[in-house]
């Protein structure tokens, strides 16, 4: 009976202590530090195997499965028991991802065996990797399949996720570039909202440049069988504020391609801009903006032969596919005929300065008026061959947006002081080497929200900062659209 107390007793004050123990691992977080000392305790009886996936190869491309794990490992929600995350704000409201943070271990599961990606960051030269460790044992069941299974997810998470990214380089001198491994390009969301609906232009050309995208984007096989890179190359050209960036971002967003805005004055020489098109992905649209004004600066490192060797030698073939390549300039004339011949660049797109028709539009996107009684006013004053950029026209219908009408005034008194490009005006303009500009002019003239102080608004500094106080004529009568060859 004794011995049965006895018994009893002991088994209680064992269930107490156990008890108490549980309450300490788990309230203190002591449980943590034993998880971990078990893991360490069965490592040293397993023997494991480590693979090192770099974000870039040594050509310095990108290593798409470095991407791909970067997607796929995000995704997994053992990331938030990871010793060190990062949060971020999401695309949706109140939304917050988690990122893994440098140099920290996430695990994960797969048909039974567990793995651990270990997301390394060198802090000399800024070289990341990922490093999957796997148990040997596992290795050769698993591995393929579940290689095969990142491949699987990140692409249906990346299908799913439509941002869009715009891509800078910086310049070999920039803060961290000096750590080569990590590439010349930064990114950053890209949301530019103009859409080929937004743009002031014929309608016969923008459903001509619609239908030779949505070829382009068919033309795989096609451009396969003929032997030829999948790559389109387009120029556009004309005056300052006609719209070209607007249609370099309506084109972006109409492909769902990201955007590579490549800034000359950070490319150190040719074989540099070389390097930089070989770390450009597929599905993009190259941008090479006022191509004219760089190539005329005798000071440029980057040459002629280096732009050509850019648009379309062996090295073209060797960097992603899929691209289409913009550039855009004032004028074409002053541009070597060699940069310009057909295949390299494929299609050439005017840019005019504003006409009647282009008004309407703009008229019907900023004002939402479609016919108005100043309406043959503005058409003769164009017929007389005033014109405005569309930028300038549209700056004075965002500013009066309130009042149609008086928008309308201030665009008809724009034109008729500052839209004669070729009358006494402009001749004027250009020998004083200063004059107002034309939103000053209306706010003089005009009563108005655009009045305060003499044209001292926002929008007419911004005018005024924008475009410049000279523009460049152009000719409004050539032809807008010239496929030079496919
Ligand atoms: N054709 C157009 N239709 C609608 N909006 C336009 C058009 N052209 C210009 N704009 C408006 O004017 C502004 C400036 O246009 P944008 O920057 O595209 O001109 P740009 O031709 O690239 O000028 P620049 O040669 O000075 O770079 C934009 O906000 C755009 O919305
Ligand atoms: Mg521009």
């Amino acid at each position: 009976m004794g011995i049965l107390w006895d018994s009893l007793l002991l088994l209680l004050v064992v269930v107490i202590v156990l008890f108490l123990v549980r309450v300490l691992l788990f309230k203190t977080g002591l449980i943590y530090m034993v998880k971990k000392w078990r893991r360490t305790i069965f490592d040293c009886f397993h023997v494991y195997q480590f693979y090192k996936v770099p974000e870039f190869n040594e050509n310095v491309q990108e290593n798409q499965l470095y991407r791909k794990v970067y997607t796929y490992l995000n995704s997994l929600s053992s990331i938030e028991n990871s010793d060190f995350t990062n949060l971020f704000t999401g695309k949706k409201t109140n939304e917050i991802v988690l990122r893994l943070d440098r140099n920290q271990v996430v695990g994960d599961e797969f048909l039974g065996a567990r793995v651990c990606w270990i997301n390394e960051e060198d802090e000399e030269d800024g070289s990341k990797n990922f490093v999957l460790k796997i148990r040997k044992a596992d290795k050769r069941r698993i591995l393929s399949s579940y290689l095969q299974h990142i491949h699987t997810v990140s692409d249906e998470l990346e299908q799913r996720n439509t941002e869009l990214k715009l891509f800078i380089n910086i310049g070999i001198g920039d803060d961290d570039s000096r750590k080569k491994k990590k590439g010349r390009w930064r990114s950053i969301s890209f949301n530019h909202p103009c859409t080929f609906e937004n743009i002031a232009m014929e309608t016969d050309l923008k459903n001509k440049v619609k239908s030779d995208l949505e070829s382009f984007l068919k033309g795989k096989q096609y451009y396969n069988r003929l032997g030829r890179v999948w790559k389109r190359s387009y120029l556009l050209y004309g005056p300052s504020g006609t719209g070209k960036s607007s249609f370099v971002a309506a084109m972006a967003n109409f492909l769902d391609y990201d955007v590579y805005d490549i800034d000359l004055s950070k490319v150190e020489d040719d074989s540099d801009l070389k390097m930089l098109l070989l770390q450009t992905r597929s599905k993009s649209v190259i941008v090479i903006e006022d191509l004219d004004r760089f190539l005329s600066t005798k000071s440029s490192t980057v040459t002629t032969s280096g732009i050509l060797n850019f648009t379309d030698s062996i090295l073209s073939s060797c960097a992603a596919d899929e691209r289409i390549m913009v550039f855009t300039m004032t004028g074409k004339e002053q541009i070597d005929p060699a940069i310009l011949r057909p295949g390299r660049v494929d299609v050439h797109i005017h840019f005019p300065l504003c006409d009647f028709t282009a008004f309407k539009t703009l008229a019907n996107n900023y004002l939402g008026v479609k016919e108005h009684k100043l309406f043959p006013q503005v058409e003769v004053i164009f017929q007389n061959g005033a014109s405005l950029s569309p930028a300038e026209i549209g700056e004075l219908m965002i500013a009066n947006r309130n009042s149609p009408t008086r928008a309308l005034k201030y665009v008809i008194n724009a034109l008729q002081t500052d839209g004669d490009r070729r009358g006494t005006g402009r001749r004027l303009l250009l020998e004083n080497g200063s004059r107002r500009s034309i939103s000053e002019e209306v706010a003089g003239d005009m009563s108005g929200p655009l009045c305060g102080g003499g044209g001292s608004s926002p929008a007419v500094k911004e005018i005024r900062k924008l475009y410049g106080l000279l523009r460049i004529k152009s000719s409004r009568k050539s032809e807008s659209y010239d496929v030079a060859r496919d």
